[in-house]
């Protein structure tokens, strides 16, 4: 995807980006290919795959959500965090990952871009909720853990009515039937899936969790005890 491809398929959904908005997205690239020669940041290295597999990735889910306050988990190189946030400049954005380094390029993204109402915190999720349970409208996670997993360390930061968004690819059913009993345990209603294809046939596959009830205090455990025994698994 180029990038005059990226901002028309933004304009298809609805969303015009301004100048300042595509110079934001121009920097962010050009720092991520910059930073990765010195740290592993990314795989993706080909500018047309940026565009899309980095950016109309990171925003496709989130065209048609109203988002006030957002908390991204293990953001990495800040995704789908960083594109959610200049496209939706009014939002404020929390992102959570614990690699120092990672942070660090993410207050340098910060800085360069002019971004407000960021928040970067270094911590891992089941640490950073034991100050903000249940403080967030909308939580989202990429390639972060599988379902299960995934679930039990963010939606004990999700506020009661409040929505998950899990970022999948091609095994997502395969991880949604593995989540089933998670699900019911964390008190969520599978509100929406999507699926959809970037241009080179990859699959995306998104959940949209809303959650119903608070989430038992127990949860989440410590990470020994959930990657060794899933929620429900
Ligand atoms: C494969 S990377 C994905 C990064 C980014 N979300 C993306 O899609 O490009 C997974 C990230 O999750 C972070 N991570 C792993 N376990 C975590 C935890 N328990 N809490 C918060 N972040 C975590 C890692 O440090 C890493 O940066």
């Amino acid at each position: 995807m180029t990038k005059d491809k990226f901002i028309q398929a933004c304009e298809k959904e609805g969303i015009h980006l301004n100048q300042k908005q595509i110079e934001q997205f121009e920097r962010y690239k050009d720092l991520l290919l910059e930073w990765n020669q010195k740290m592993n940041l990314t795989a993706i290295v080909e500018e047309e795959e940026i565009w899309e597999k980095h950016f109309y990735d990171s925003i496709y889910p989130f065209f048609h959500c109203s988002i006030e306050n957002m908390c991204d988990v293990g953001s990495g190189a800040g995704f789908p965090g960083i594109p959610v946030k200049i496209v939706f400049d009014s939002i404020h954005l929390t992102i959570v990952e614990p690699l120092m380094k990672r942070c660090r390029f993410l207050e340098e993204v910060k800085k360069q871009l002019e971004l407000k109402n960021i928040d970067i915190c270094c911590a891992r999720a089941e640490d950073f909720v034991k100050e903000h349970r249940e403080s967030f409208d909308l939580v989202s996670a990429r390639a972060v853990a599988k379902l299960s997993v995934l679930l039990e360390l963010c939606i004990p930061l999700v506020k009661v009515n409040g929505l998950m968004v899990a970022l999948k690819g091609k095994n997502g059913q395969q991880e949604l039937k593995q989540a089933q009993k998670a699900i019911s345990i964390l008190h969520l209603n599978l509100e929406k899936e999507e699926v959809f294809h970037l241009e080179k046939e990859a699959v995306r596959m998104n959940f949209y969790f809303r959650k119903i009830k608070n989430t038992p205090v127990k949860y989440p455990r410590a990470y020994g005890q959930i990657k060794k025994k899933p929620l429900g698994e």
